[in-house]
């Protein structure tokens, strides 16, 4: 457990209890259990959390299909066929930290402003107890990254993507999906020595948006290197940039190929496969990791949950990372 801080979810017990896990699939059919992430109990079922995954089901900074307001749930519903224990990175994720399920935030889809300072207003009450937030759209990393930063200072970022998100406006709104990375490096929340972008493909609107990424302090490994890098060249040079400060990992389920993650907004040709990005994720372990999202899943586009198991997957590997750095 994590130490004891003045926040409303830390542990009220004088002793320490094992965590509370998921329901035991040999005995309750998973697809009879609750449909809280993994199975998980909810954050009420239990008296303190390590990590908390949060729904945030915000989609109305989109700049095509809508939809991922519907992603928590997608997700939720995917990650049913999860097992405790992860051999990739040995570890038993729920094991040796408790994990909660803390339900969606009630964000207003028709004020974006106000659903932002919702979302950094209730990532801020989280002190001691690790986020991983699932959206909604990646308009809600501005709020996250201005709670992380809050608490933290500059944060070193890797950001998992198609996109660069660094645009400046959509319709003269500055807070939106494609900007959320921007925003953030502008007010200063990003440490420009440690933001890293992976798996950038794709067309852009002017060779310029790539210039002006980097001056807001932005590396880019893109998909295609991928094809002429190993996963652990990959590896070793987004431990090389993010170093050994804190670090906030967002992802955004487009860097996948459509192929793996049909079931998302902005779909991209020529995205890794899911085995490529779960390989990558796992080369955070023993990084400062502070927290994570993972957005932009909209199960209208979805065909045989091929986007949420991704999903799924994706956010039992940083569980996993964040339960192996425990244990370090
Ligand atoms: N963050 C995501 N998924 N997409 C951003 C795409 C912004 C655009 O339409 O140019
Ligand atoms: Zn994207
Ligand atoms: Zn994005």
């Amino acid at each position: 457990m994590s130490a004891a801080r003045a926040d409303p979810y830390r542990s009220r017990m004088s002793t320490p209890q094992p965590p509370v896990g998921p329901v035991d699939n040999s005995r309750i059919p998973r697809y009879a259990g609750p449909s809280t992430f993994a199975q998980l109990p909810r954050a009420d079922e239990v008296p303190a959390a390590d990590v908390a995954v949060l729904g945030v089901p915000f989609d109305s900074g989109v700049s095509y299909r809508p939809g991922a307001r519907f992603g928590p749930n997608h997700i939720r519903t995917a990650s049913k066929l999860l097992r405790p224990y992860n051999p990739a990175l040995d570890v038993a994720p729920f094991a040796v930290q408790q994990v909660v399920d803390a339900g969606d935030l009630a964000v207003n889809p028709f004020d974006i402003s106000e659903a932002v300072a919702t979302i950094e207003a209730a990532a801020r009450a989280y002190e001691s107890t690790k986020l991983l937030t699932l959206g909604g759209d990646h308009t809600i990393a501005l709020p996250l990254l201005r709670a992380a930063a809050a608490a933290h200072g500059p944060i070193g970022v890797v950001h998992f993507d198609a996109h660069l998100d660094t645009w400046d406006t959509y319709f003269g709104e500055p807070t939106t999906h494609g900007t959320p990375f921007r925003r953030a490096a502008e007010e200063g929340l990003l440490d420009p020595e440690r933001c890293l972008h992976i798996g950038i493909r794709g067309p852009l609107y002017t060779a310029e948006d790539l210039t002006a990424d980097g001056v807001l302090g932005f590396q880019v490994i893109r998909a295609d290197d991928y094809e002429t890098s190993s996963v652990a060249d990959v590896v070793a040079r987004m431990r090389r940039r993010l170093g050994s400060g804190p670090v906030y990992v967002s992802v955004d389920i487009d860097i996948l190929d459509p192929a793996h993650a049909p079931g998302t907004g902005t779909p991209e040709a020529g995205g890794l496969t899911s085995r490529e990005l779960l390989n990558t994720l796992r080369g955070l372990v023993g990084l400062n990791v502070i927290g994570a999202d993972l957005v932009e899943v909209a199960p209208a586009y979805d065909h045989a949950e091929i986007t949420g198991v991704a999903a799924a997957h994706v956010a039992y590997e940083l569980l996993s990372v964040l339960a192996r750095n425990r244990l370090a």
